[in-house]
């Protein structure tokens, strides 16, 4: 057949299906698919049921080498595919068959007119546009796999689903293949795959936009957000919220394989967030023990289960019920601290065979393999609207000490700037006004979510001094008592302080420096900076400013 050529009128005449019955007989199919997955079974199923099958060029090679009857869409068009398949099916005899509404005479008798063969079911999967650019692809290749006459395809058939039936996936041929052979799909159901059909198109639209935006703006004008739901979740943040969830597929607490354990609530994946991202803010092995999404506990050690030791230390008593993240694998060590506390989540990297095995007999314990992924934005939505930022992070812009100045009191020994600096990671995952006491890479007394910065103190203090207890290591270094078993009145003197913003008076210093504190850092910043800095250096302690905030809403 030449260009142009018109091919030769079908033995069938439009309009030949039930019209406006639910059920629709079906006659025609065209299918034009990337992912070839369950395509052969679907279209046995079609020349069973006596449909006939019109293909573009890849997938009739697939079908014909299956020995499946096919008729190539150049040879409904008359046009050859071109432009390295760039043009293959858009083209009115394959769209006027896709749009044509059969439920009008104008239209069935135009169909007649122009020669165009109606299509009842359409199966389509687009080039893989996301798979390319995580694999690393050039720009070029990238663009090649942006499907432009799939999704119009499917958009076509989608819309015009009184007549027409798409499927977008190999997940829907299975229950595709029934319908087909017990005559057709009803009107409902087709609608039912317009819908999915849209959604699918939008997703596809809106990595595309995402990727392309990012390529000309560094700082994006547009955020395409396609949620598909992944799981229904019992509930909420409360029973009477409907909640569920959407994973992408790629890596973080949404995707994490779950190794043990009850279902995850909405509660426990909010909690477990919190808690990765709190035990990957540490370069060194570190966990963190979350409750309603702040730290009761955080602790970095050259060894993970000497860290969850130390978290746990900070405040057994609400470490009761939490969330445990680790940035190693768990040891049997580990594993054996956190077999007795009663614990709603595990997360971590990996486990150590006898440290799952340890775990899995705790029944109720959901135990979960995150690899973190990397958020760049934190999407929040507000009434009449979203608000986008980019993501906190405690090493943002560079080296988490580059930044710092010695502001106040005398410098500070390495030891004591490695305290300033694990607090300072630490306190990164607190909600604000924070204020974290920390000595020897280990939380050990938090001072969370106050409306004023000097509450925020006082807590910090109080509970460092009322809930912490001892580590076994600290206890023996001092000849003393059994792991846990010594509460220390005094945690809070000799540790240092970390103020996720400035303090706007120096109260909230002398708070600190009278329960005998020995070294703060802190943004700096406050109009009253001088009478800060004034105290710190009357009470003799170092005091270093950060120049960034960490405030956590
Ligand atoms: N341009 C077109 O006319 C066109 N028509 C269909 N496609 C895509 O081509 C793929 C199938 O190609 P093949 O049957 O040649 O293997 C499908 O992913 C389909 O979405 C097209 N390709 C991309 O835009």
């Amino acid at each position: 057949m030449t260009i142009g050529e018109r091919p030769t009128p079908s033995r069938r005449t439009p309009g030949h299906s039930s019209g406006s019955s639910p059920r629709r007989a079906m006659t025609r199919a065209l299918i034009s698919v990337y992912d070839k997955t369950g395509i052969l079974p679907l279209a046995q199923a079609f020349v069973e049921a006596g449909i006939d099958i019109v293909s573009s060029g890849g997938t009739a090679h697939a079908l014909r080498d299956a020995g499946i009857a096919v008729t190539a869409v150049e040879d409904v068009t008359g046009f050859p595919e071109c432009f390295d398949g760039r043009v293959k099916t858009l083209h009115p005899l394959i769209h006027g068959g896709l749009l044509a509404d059969r439920r009008k005479a104008e239209h069935v008798a135009q169909l007649g007119e122009l020669g165009i063969e109606p299509f009842d079911i359409v199966v389509v999967n687009l080039y893989p546009f996301a798979d390319t650019l995580a694999s690393g692809a050039q720009v070029g290749d990238i663009i090649e796999q942006i499907d432009i006459g799939g999704p119009a395809m499917v958009r076509a058939s989608a819309k015009n689903h009184a007549s027409v039936a798409v499927l977008t996936s190999p997940d829907q041929y299975e229950d595709a293949i029934a319908a087909v052979l017990r005559g057709g799909f009803s009107e409902s159901e087709r609608r039912v795959l317009a819908a999915k059909a849209f959604a699918h198109t939008a997703a596809y639209d809106a990595a595309v936009a995402n990727w392309m935006t990012g390529l000309v703006e560094e700082q994006p004008s547009f955020a395409g957000i396609a949620l598909e739901r992944t799981s229904t979740l019992r509930y909420g943040e409360n029973p009477h919220q409907w909640a569920w969830l959407a994973a992408d597929g790629t890596d973080g607490v949404a995707n994490a394989v779950q190794l043990g354990g009850k279902e995850m609530s909405y509660n426990n994946y909010r909690d477990t967030d919190a808690a990765v991202r709190a035990a990957y803010d540490h370069v060194r092995p570190a966990v963190a023990i979350i409750k309603h999404t702040n730290p009761c506990g955080i602790a970095a050690a050259d060894d993970i289960a000497e860290a969850h030791a130390r978290a746990h230390a900070c405040d057994p008593v609400s470490a009761y019920g939490g969330v445990i993240a680790a940035n190693r694998s768990v040891t049997l060590a580990m594993a054996e601290q956190v077999k007795p506390v009663f614990t709603e989540v595990i997360a971590a990297p990996g486990y150590d065979a006898d440290a799952l095995e340890l775990l899995r007999s705790k029944k109720n314990l959901r135990i979960l393999v995150v690899t973190p992924g990397r958020t760049e934005r934190d999407i929040t939505q507000i009434s009449g609207g979203f608000l986008i930022q980019d993501r906190d992070r405690v090493d943002a812009p560079g080296d988490v000490r580059s930044g710092w100045s010695h502001v106040a009191g005398p410098e500070a020994d390495e030891q004591t700037l490695a305290d300033l600096e694990f607090a300072w990671r630490s306190v990164r995952s607190v909600r604000s006004n924070a204020v974290l006491l920390a000595r020897d890479g280990a939380s050990v007394g938090v001072g969370m979510g106050q409306v004023n910065r000097v509450d925020s103190c006082r807590l910090a203090i109080e509970r460092a001094n009322t809930l912490g207890v001892a580590v076994e290591s600290d206890v023996e270094s001092a000849g003393g008592a059994q792991a846990g078993s010594s509460s220390s009145a005094e945690r809070a003197r000799g540790a240092v302080a970390a103020s996720d913003a400035f303090f706007p008076f120096a109260d909230g210093f002398q708070v600190l420096a009278d329960a005998g504190i020995r070294a703060v850092i802190q943004p700096g910043g406050s109009i009253r900076d001088a009478d800060v800095i004034a105290a710190a250096n009357e009470a003799g302690i170092p005091m270093y400013f950060t120049g960034t905030r960490h405030f956590a809403h």
